[in-house]
């Protein structure tokens, strides 16, 4: 029996697909639901009550931020819609776990080519992918090119790595000439599930190149957490500080050492307030390890809070162990 339903970024085959089994690979009692974009994983969750989780892509450690997921946590902490006690935002999702995908890119084509050599017979050759790949795939791109020099090359972006799949085999078959190629940059999953061929395998830059995904819910209230099972947690928190302060980072960041909380990482992107319109404004998110055992969580908030204009607590979470491979 169906009890819970997980959205994803879809169609089916995506490296979110992958994070969300892998999330949920316990389980036998899960549905799990294709969404066309990252927003809408967002949005189904908050309204839709059908939908009980999402999976989101967040970085790569080849490219890093996923600046799509990045921006609409974001825009849910600014949103003044959005809840408030005192200077903290409450919004309506937390973030209860994380996934790593170890990310294996294909070329792939509804064309027998042979390998890439095969695609010396085409003038055009036009290729889908997701605008996270490009970044990940930059140096293998450029070889191609160069091997191949009287191929005129172009790059499509898509919805998704399994979008770009179905996107190279629709355009191919509906593809009058014969001097035009259609590939995708896509994962072996989407390969079989399209009935697509492998031109090229493995073709990140990278080797062991790894996507970290998000699981989101809707915000409880209550949340315990097991602390004499060893297990590690982290939180992630956003916030805005003074712009024109000098030494408000400064601040915000002592509050942690301080409290001897360990930063694991720090990042930010830019924002517009309508309240004042400047440019050159940063949001900042930064992860800390949790420990459950510690006593002075209240105390650390507390100081946070007041060294910044706003924030907003995103979720504590269990680290997965694949974090340290
Ligand atoms: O298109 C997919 O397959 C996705 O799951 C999205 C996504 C991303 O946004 O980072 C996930 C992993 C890869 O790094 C490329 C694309």
């Amino acid at each position: 029996m169906v009890t819970t339903n997980v959205m994803f970024l879809g169609p089916p085959g995506t490296y979110s697909h992958q994070a969300a089994l892998q999330q949920f690979s316990s389980r036998n009692d899960v549905k799990y639901t294709p969404a066309s974009s990252i927003p809408q994983c967002f949005d189904e969750l908050e309204r839709n009550n059908d939908v009980d989780y999402s999976v989101v892509p967040l970085e790569n450690s080849t490219n890093g931020q996923v600046v799509f997921s990045y921006d609409l946590l974001r825009d849910r902490m600014l949103d003044k819609n959005t809840t408030v006690q005192g200077n903290q935002k409450v919004p309506k999702l937390e973030i209860v776990g994380e996934q790593y995908v170890s990310i294996t890119h294909c070329l792939l084509s509804s064309v027998e080519l042979q390998g890439t050599d095969g695609m010396d017979r085409f003038k055009r050759v036009r290729i889908f992918s997701h605008p996270q790949v490009w970044g990940q795939v930059s140096e293998y791109l450029s070889k191609l090119k160069r091997k191949h020099p009287n191929v005129k090359f172009e790059t499509a972006d898509c919805t998704s790595t399994s979008d770009a799949a179905l996107k190279a085999r629709e355009e191919q078959a509906g593809c009058k000439d014969t001097e035009t190629l259609f590939l995708a940059i896509a994962s072996e999953t989407a390969a079989t599930l399209y009935d697509l061929n492998i031109v090229d395998h493995s073709i990140n830059d990278k080797l062991g190149n790894t996507t970290r995904f998000l699981v989101l819910r809707r915000h409880h209230q209550t949340s315990t957490l097991v602390c004499n099972d060893g297990t590690m947690y982290v939180s992630l928190i956003t916030f805005t500080i003074e712009q024109d302060d000098p030494g408000s980072l400064v601040d915000m960041l002592t509050v942690l050492k301080k409290h001897a909380v360990n930063m694991c990482s720090i990042h930010s992107r830019p924002y517009n307030s309508s309240a004042n319109p400047r440019k050159w404004q940063y949001i900042f998110y930064v992860e800390y390890d949790y420990d459950p055992k510690k006593q002075d969580w209240d105390e650390f908030y507390k100081q946070l809070s007041g060294e910044c204009m706003q924030w907003c607590l995103w979720g504590t979470f269990p680290r997965n162990h694949k974090y340290y491979q």
